[in-house]
């Protein structure tokens, strides 16, 4: 599938561009005293406003996808928890019972869970009424990943198809949302997200790799080794060249984390607003802009991770969360925490008068 995505630039005019920053810059307020929600205010304009600076931004209605998918890698014991867990988790969020369930009623965002490929398809009693209702989404592409320290884990073929599902998927809901964000949850995906972004990266798995749910320093050091083992494979594999994007996904990445990155590179491509969570996230989101640079635009990123390879991913990303709260659980709840934030922002640039109209002496 291939993307067509405006960076911001192309999308607006240098002297739009100049119009927003001084609606900005023009508001009560001694110049950049909202740090950095200026930043994200500017940003929204740039993606909803096209041109027309009258036109309010809209941030009302708001998603979370939460993507779960299953990891051969977690039968090596790199997680506190085994693999059951990513289903157990998936009936948790459809019954109200997650951390991501919490936040998003707290700041009305909507949630929406899709099952890319978790080890066994979920029984719950009221599973056709939530496919029915859009709150539970079927787009597996097979029965979890293989264990990626030993073999790829999955095809090309496979690898594309969570690209072009993850797009096809999230298309339904455009009429719906102009905030979406993404959550992931798969046992065993920081190994996935770590070893993909040492892939994407050309770094060392010394500084992609932490500790995750919170395993041991034994179990550390077994899945720094396996991440190792596996990166020396796929370099084997392309004889020292460079794998594309896909074959990295295909190599070491998870069905949610690809789905994910299509997912945002569809967005980007419909002008919506993409939140990306945490690390796991942010590796889909690497992929994505790996896949399309352009869609780096589109991208508003919620919170610091505590995961120890973060930090590389926002470099990288050149990102700024707007929060750094020690969290990193994943899910999507960094996401659903920053709505009220992306709310605000919007509400300052819609509504909050300027020096002229307010009549306040203009401070310089
Ligand atoms: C009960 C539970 C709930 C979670 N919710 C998110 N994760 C998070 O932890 C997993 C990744 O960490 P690792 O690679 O160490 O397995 C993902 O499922 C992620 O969403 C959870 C993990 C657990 C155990
Ligand atoms: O930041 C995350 O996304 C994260 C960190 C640890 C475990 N699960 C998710």
């Amino acid at each position: 599938m291939q993307f067509n995505i405006n960076s911001l630039a192309q999308l607006n005019t240098p002297e739009f561009i100049e119009q927003v920053k001084a609606k900005i810059d023009g508001k009560t307020k001694p110049l950049g005293a909202l740090g950095q929600l200026e930043d994200l205010a500017f940003q929204i304009a740039l993606i909803q406003q096209q041109q027309d600076i009258e036109q309010p931004l809209d941030v009302t209605s708001a998603a979370v996808f939460v993507f779960a998918g299953d990891h051969g890698i977690a039968a090596q014991g790199i997680s506190i928890a085994p693999s059951e867990v990513t289903q157990q988790m998936v009936a948790n969020f459809l019954n109200g019972g997650a951390a991501i369930n919490c936040f998003c009623a707290a700041n009305q965002v909507q949630l929406h869970v899709v099952d890319t490929g978790v080890l066994t398809p979920l029984q719950h009693p009221k599973k056709s009424a939530y496919l029915q209702n859009g709150s539970y989404i079927e787009s597996r592409i097979a029965a979890g990943t293989n264990d990626f320290s030993q073999t790829s884990a999955m095809t090309i073929e496979h690898a594309q198809a969570c690209i072009n599902q993850g797009a096809e998927l999230i298309k339904a809901y455009f009429n719906q949302y102009s905030v979406i964000g993404f959550g992931e949850m798969g046992i065993g995906n920081t190994s996935s997200a770590s070893a993909l972004t040492s892939l994407l990266t050309s770094q060392a798995a010394e500084l992609t790799v932490g500790h995750g749910t919170g395993i041991s320093d034994e179990q550390y050091r077994l899945k720094l080794k396996l991440i190792k083992q596996s990166i020396e494979r796929v370099h084997k594999a392309y004889q020292h060249k460079q794998p594309n994007p896909i074959e990295c996904l295909a190599e070491v990445g998870g069905f949610e984390i690809g789905q994910i990155a299509g997912a945002m590179l569809a967005c980007a491509q419909a002008s919506k607003i993409v939140v990306v969570d945490g690390f796991i996230s942010s590796a889909a989101a690497l992929l994505a802009c790996r896949i399309n640079p352009n869609c780096r635009d589109y991208m508003v990123f919620a919170h610091k991770s505590e995961e120890y390879g973060h930090k590389l991913l926002l470099a990288e990303l050149s990102a700024k969360p707007l929060l750094d709260i020690n969290m990193r659980l994943g899910e999507g709840t960094g996401a659903a925490l920053s709505v009220p934030l992306i709310r605000s922002a919007a509400q300052f640039y819609n509504c909050m008068a300027s020096f002229a109209d307010a009549e306040v002496t203009k401070v310089v």
